[in-house]
């Protein structure tokens, strides 16, 4: 299909997808950004003849924890690399009994709770972000994107719930009983601890972003459950993670045959109108 921006989709690999195998040829790419260095290298490759870069969110042997990411150096290095898209993966702990370990959710909207992280690249050191940015937040994800992700699930049969709020929480500590009630309390599907501040920065970047969220645990509010552990997290993501990398496969050739003019128009206008640059004195 005939479009004014070259497709390229960035894949971020969240925990238990650190150093996935999607591509015949990859190159690795040392990029460096105005906001230092990301994650890991960037993997380039293809997937059915599109271009596509992939990141390791944790770097490829895991070894950043969710405070400690460089959050706004992904984003950049993926901009820099000529991104449009960018898809990613979650761990996240269930709030919602009905969203059973294994499951997809393609989170729609996040709340915040996060305290110690960098989420605008807005902050006057470099010139390509110059003034304050007030980023609007709804929606946070990329629609269409996420109702590829979301068809793209259906039609290979995995359990997919169709939208979801997920909260972020500073972590690496889990949550306490009294805190995942809360949570619950406010309606929250998700917990997770990196989807802030990277779907803001995407926005911010003007990219097509969305995520899907595997729920790994029913995180400790459920009085059955003797309360989250990393290795059951990894377990469970281990025993479902083809679903995610078969759900990726799919998904990009999908991405690749829409036209996607209108829809990064309008987050770059989105973002053009959010910033206040400074003012002129008369
Ligand atoms: C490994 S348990 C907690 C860890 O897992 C999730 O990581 P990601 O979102 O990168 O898949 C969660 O957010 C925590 O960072
Ligand atoms: N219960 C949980 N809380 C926060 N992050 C998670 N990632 C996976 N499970 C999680």
């Amino acid at each position: 299909m005939t479009s004014k921006y070259k497709i390229k989709v960035g894949i971020i690999g969240g925990s238990g997808l650190n150093n996935p195998n999607f591509f015949k040829d990859e190159k690795e790419l040392d990029i460096i950004t105005p906001f230092g260095k990301p994650s890991d290298v960037l993997i380039s490759g293809k997937i059915e003849n599109v271009d596509c870069v992939l990141l390791a969110r944790h770097g490829r042997q895991h070894t950043i924890s969710p405070t400690n990411v460089n959050y706004r150096a992904n984003i950049w290095a993926l901009k820099m690399a000529g991104c449009t898209h960018v898809i990613a993966s979650s761990a996240s702990g269930s709030l919602q009994e009905e969203i059973k370990p294994g499951d997809m959710v393609v989170v729609d909207s996040f709340i915040d709770r996060t305290t110690k992280r960098n989420s605008s690249f807005y902050d006057g050191t470099v010139d390509a972000a110059k003034g304050v940015c007030h980023i609007p937040m709804e929606p946070a994800f990329c629609n269409k994107t996420r109702q590829i992700m979301i068809k793209a699930a259906q039609d290979l049969g995995i359990a997919v719930h169709t939208s979801g709020t997920s909260v972020s929480i500073e972590g690496p500590r889990f949550s306490s009983r009294a805190e995942s009630n809360l949570y619950r309390s406010w309606g929250v599907h998700l917990v997770n601890m990196t989807l802030v501040p990277e779907v803001v920065l995407a926005k911010e970047a003007g990219l097509c972003y969305a995520v899907v969220a595997m729920a790994t645990d029913y995180d400790c509010w459920r009085i059955s459950e003797e309360g989250v552990n990393v290795c059951d997290v990894l377990k469970t993501f281990k025993e479902n993670v083809e679903k995610i990398t078969k759900l990726f496969l799919k998904v990009v050739p999908k991405i690749a045959e829409e036209n996607w003019d209108e829809t990064i128009d309008s987050l770059k206008a989105s973002v053009e109108s959010s910033v206040m640059l400074p003012q002129t004195k008369k």
